[in-house]
C-alpha cells in the first residue's frame, strides 16, 4: 500500500493535458455489451475503475484489448453470469452492467455497488425504471436479481435527478420494444457522450442533455469507434490547483462550457481565468482572493465532485465562504483533515463554514474518497512541508497519472511505501 508525499510551496506552471471522462468511460464500457460486434472507445482515461470495469466485462465472456488509451471490447461472447460482489464493490458505476445485462440477456444478478462513501447513495430510481420497462427486481442477500420475459418501452418520471439512473434506464431502454420517456432526467454532459455511443450503435435516442430523453428501442445494435470527452472533474481540479499555486497554467484538451459554473465562480473570487475552444487559462493569485458561496446543483449548477476541491481552494481566499452540498449529505469527510492541516472550517448540516485565509501545515491526512483525496494533494500543494496522505487507491481510481501530470506543472509529489505498522494504523482509523 502506497501514501502518497506532497511537498508544499512550488508554484504551478505549464500545460496539464486532460484525460477521458471517468463517469463517461465507466458508463461506455457497459453499454458496449448491448452491440453484436466489437465497440472500440477511444480517450479512455488509465485509471482504476476503468481497469476493474474491464475485468468484470472479461468476468462473463467478453473480449477486452486495452492498447494505451483506447479499448476494444468484443462482446460476442458475453454470457448472463452473475457478477462478482469483490470487483463490483470496488466502483459505484458498475451499476451499469445491470441496465446493460437487462438490455442484452433479459436478465443480470449482481452485487451491491460501492463507490465514494458520501452518505447513503439508493438505487431505488434505477429500480424504478427497470421494473417500468418490465423487470421483476429482487434484493436477495446484498446482491440485485433482475429479470423480465419481455423488456416494453415506459413512461418514467424520476422522482430524484440520477446521473446513474437516466443513464442506466437509458442503456436497458434502448433493447427495449416501443418508447420510453425519461422525464426529469439527469442533463450531466456524460449522458450525452453515453447517447452519442449508443446512438453511433444504431440505437434512437433524443433529448439526451435535456430533462426529456426519448428512446424507440431497437431489436439490433452494431459495434462502432467513439472517443469519449474529456474529464471536467480532472480539469477542474487541475484549474484549482492552478488557482491556488499557478504563475500560469494551460489546462488543456477541455471542454470549457462543461466548466462554466467553476470559472464563474473563481472569477467572483478574483482568480484571473480566461478561456478557448479546448483550452482553460489560469493565472494564479496571491492573497487577493475572495471568499464566495457556492451550492452544488445538478449540472449546469456547481458539480458536486469539485465541492471537495474548490474547499481547499476557499481556504486559501480572505473571509469567510460558505459551500452547501445540495446532492449528498455527508460529503465532508476531507474537512477533519483540512483542519490538521490549519484549516478553520466548520460543519453544520449540508454546508462548510471556511474562515479563510489561514496557513496550512504539512500533515498526516488520510483520503476517506476520490475527491477529498483530490482535496488533501491540492492543500497539501499550498502548505509548509511535507503532506503525507494516505488512501491513495482511493484517487487512483478516478485521476490518471497524478503525480506525473503535477510534476508536468513544477509540484514536488512522490509515493512511498507504507509500514505495516502504518497499515495496520490506517485500518484501525
Ligand atoms: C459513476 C458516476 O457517474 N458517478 C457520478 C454520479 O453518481 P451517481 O449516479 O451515483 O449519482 P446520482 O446522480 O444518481 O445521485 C444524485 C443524488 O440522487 C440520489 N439518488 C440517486 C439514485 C437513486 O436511485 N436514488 C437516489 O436517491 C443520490 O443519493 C444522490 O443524493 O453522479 C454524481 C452526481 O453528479 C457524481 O457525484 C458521481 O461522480
Ligand atoms: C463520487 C464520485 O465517483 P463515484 O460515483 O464513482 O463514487 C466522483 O467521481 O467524485
Amino acid at each position: 500500500m502506497d501514501k502518497l508525499m506532497v511537498e508544499g510551496g512550488h508554484p504551478l506552471h505549464g500545460e496539464v493535458q486532460i484525460g477521458g471522462a471517468k463517469n463517461s468511460a465507466v458508463a461506455l464500457i457497459p453499454a458496449a455489451l448491448l452491440a453484436d460486434s466489437p465497440v472500440t472507445i477511444d480517450n479512455l482515461p488509465n485509471i482504476s475503475d476503468v481497469e476493474v470495469l474491464a475485468e468484470l466485462v472479461e468476468h462473463i465472456g467478453g473480449r477486452v484489448n486495452h492498447n494505451g488509451d483506447a479499448m476494444t471490447i468484443d462482446p460476442r461472447q458475453v454470457m448472463p453470469m452473475p457478477l462478482p460482489n469483490g470487483r463490483v464493490k470496488q466502483m459505484r458505476a458498475s451499476y451499469y452492467m445491470m441496465g446493460a445485462m437487462l438490455g442484452r440477456f433479459k436478465k443480470a444478478s449482481i452485487g451491491l455497488p460501492g463507490g465514494c462513501n458520501l452518505g447513503p447513495r439508493p438505487i431505488d430510481q434505477h429500480i424504478k425504471g427497470f421494473e417500468a420497462l418490465g423487470a421483476v427486481v429482487t434484493n436477495e442477500q446484498g446482491s440485485i436479481y433482475l429479470r423480465a420475459n419481455e423488456l416494453v418501452g415506459a413512461k418514467i418520471y424520476l422522482d430524484v435527478v440520477s446521473v446513474g439512473a437516466t443513464i442506466n434506464i437509458m442503456l436497458a431502454a434502448v433493447k427495449a420494444k416501443g418508447k420510453t420517456i425519461i422525464e426529469n432526467a439527469a442533463k450531466e454532459p456524460e449522458i450525452i457522450d453515453v447517447a452519442t455511443l449508443l446512438s453511433s450503435m444504431g440505437a434512437d435516442i433524443k433529448g439526451a442533455g435535456t430533462d426529456v430523453i426519448r428512446i424507440e428501442g431497437k431489436e439490433k445494435l452494431k459495434g462502432c469507434a467513439h472517443s469519449i470527452i474529456p474529464d471536467r472533474i480532472e480539469a477542474g481540479t487541475y484549474i484549482i490547483a492552478a488557482a491556488c499555486m499557478g504563475s500560469d497554467v494551460a489546462v488543456q484538451n477541455v471542454i470549457p462550457d462543461h466548466l462554466e459554473s467553476l470559472i464563474a465562480k473563481l472569477d467572483e473570487m478574483g482568480v484571473d481565468v480566461d478561456s478557448d475552444d479546448d483550452a482553460v487559462y489560469v493565472k494564479g493569485s496571491n492573497n487577493r482572493l475572495k471568499g464566495v458561496d457556492i451550492k452544488t446543483l445538478v449540472h449546469p449548477g456547481f458539480p458536486t465532485d469539485l465541492q471537495q476541491p474548490v474547499t481547499s481552494l476557499l481556504a486559501k481566499a480572505q473571509g469567510t465562504s460558505i459551500i452547501t452540498d445540495t446532492i449528498y449529505n455527508a460529503r465532508f469527510k476531507h474537512i477533519d483533515e483540512l483542519r490538521r492541516m490549519g484549516a478553520d472550517i466548520k460543519v453544520e448540516g449540508r454546508s462548510a463554514m471556511i474562515n479563510g485565509g489561514k496557513r496550512l501545515e504539512g500533515a498526516r491526512v488520510k483520503a476517506s474518497d476520490l475527491r477529498a483525496g483530490a482535496a488533501l494533494v491540492i492543500a497539501g500543494l499550498m502548505a509548509d512541508g511535507v503532506t503525507e496522505i494516505t488512501g491513495v487507491h482511493h484517487i487512483d481510481r478516478g485521476y490518471e497519472s497524478l503525480e506525473e501530470k503535477l510534476k508536468g506543472l513544477g509540484a514536488k509529489l512522490w509515493r512511498e511505501k507504507m509500514t505495516e505498522e502504518e497499515q495496520e494504523q490506517l485500518k484501525s482509523s
